[in-house]
């Protein structure tokens, strides 16, 4: 009898030593990773702003940025992987729909339609990114390292209700403005008669896209107003399981 409760105390401890290593781990990878993520936008945003400084224009901003933003918006995919695996408390939909509609902006719009890549609405969602992502990624860096600044928390929970329609915008036009160039092209797009027998017209995708815009972006919005609320006031939610 004793010895059986002896092994049930001896597994439970190495259970939670197990725990605690897995812990340690998740917690040392997201610190690097945030670090990582906080320069690599720091990084572009020093070089939007020497490319204007020295050029005085915003045409050719993108080219010169292209292969970092393009490396870094990418990256972010590993965050989806994150909450699969439950190492962030965030939901696995909500953090798909930001990071995938994101990586879809760099590389089937903006990368891949030369001709909008100087449109104005193009330099709007690269900056309100980039000063969205200095903001979330030093403060996830600072609280994992428990010295959170009250201006980043501040930050990271209002700045998000102006610059997240604005982002939106930024998004809209750009895909707006690409629209002409998809039509004329014919890109991405598969016309009948052809050997797999099916047929795509990324032209109709790309208003199916905008359109999904309609009912994705104020669930995006709210989470983060949901958020604001129980980190800037202490509100107690109760989040819906995915
Ligand atoms: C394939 C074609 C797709 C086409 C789809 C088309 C439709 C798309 C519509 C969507 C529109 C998107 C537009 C958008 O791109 C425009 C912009 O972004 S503009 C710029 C403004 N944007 C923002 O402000 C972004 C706000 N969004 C976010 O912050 C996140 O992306 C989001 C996932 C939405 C929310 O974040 P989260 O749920 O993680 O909230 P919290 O930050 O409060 O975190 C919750 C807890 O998790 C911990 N956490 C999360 N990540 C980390 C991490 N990397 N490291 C450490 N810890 C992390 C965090 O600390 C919280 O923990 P706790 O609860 O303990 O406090």
């Amino acid at each position: 009898m004793a010895s059986s409760e002896e092994d049930g105390a001896v597994e439970e401890k190495e259970n939670n030593n197990k725990k605690k290593t897995k812990s340690a781990l998740a917690t040392a990878w997201l610190t690097f990773y945030n670090i990582a993520m906080t320069a690599g936008w720091l990084v572009l945003a020093i070089a939007m702003m020497r490319f204007y400084v020295q050029k005085g224009t915003h045409k050719g901003l993108y080219r010169s940025i292209a292969r970092t933003l393009k490396f870094f918006q990418t990256f972010a995919l590993v965050e989806v992987g994150h909450c699969a695996i439950g190492i962030v408390r965030t939901s696995v939909i909500v953090t798909g729909v930001q990071v995938c509609s994101r990586i879809f902006m760099v590389w089937f719009i903006t990368n891949s339609i030369r001709q909008i890549q100087n449109e104005e609405s193009v330099i709007l969602f690269l900056v309100v990114w980039t000063m969205t992502e200095i903001t979330r990624y030093s403060y996830y860096t600072f609280k994992l390292l428990h010295h959170l600044p009250y201006f980043i928390k501040w930050a990271r929970y209002n700045l998000f209700i102006i610059m997240y329609p604005l982002g939106v915008v930024g998004e809209l036009l750009t895909i707006y403005a690409a629209l002409p160039f998809v039509r004329r092209s014919g890109m991405y797009s598969m016309r009948l008669p052809n050997k797999y027998n099916v047929s795509f017209d990324y032209y109709y995708c790309l208003i199916i896209v905008m359109l999904s815009y309609i009912p994705l972006f104020p669930q995006l919005y709210f989470h983060m107003l949901r958020q604001r609320r129980k980190v800037l006031h202490g509100e107690v939610i109760v989040e819906k399981d995915d």
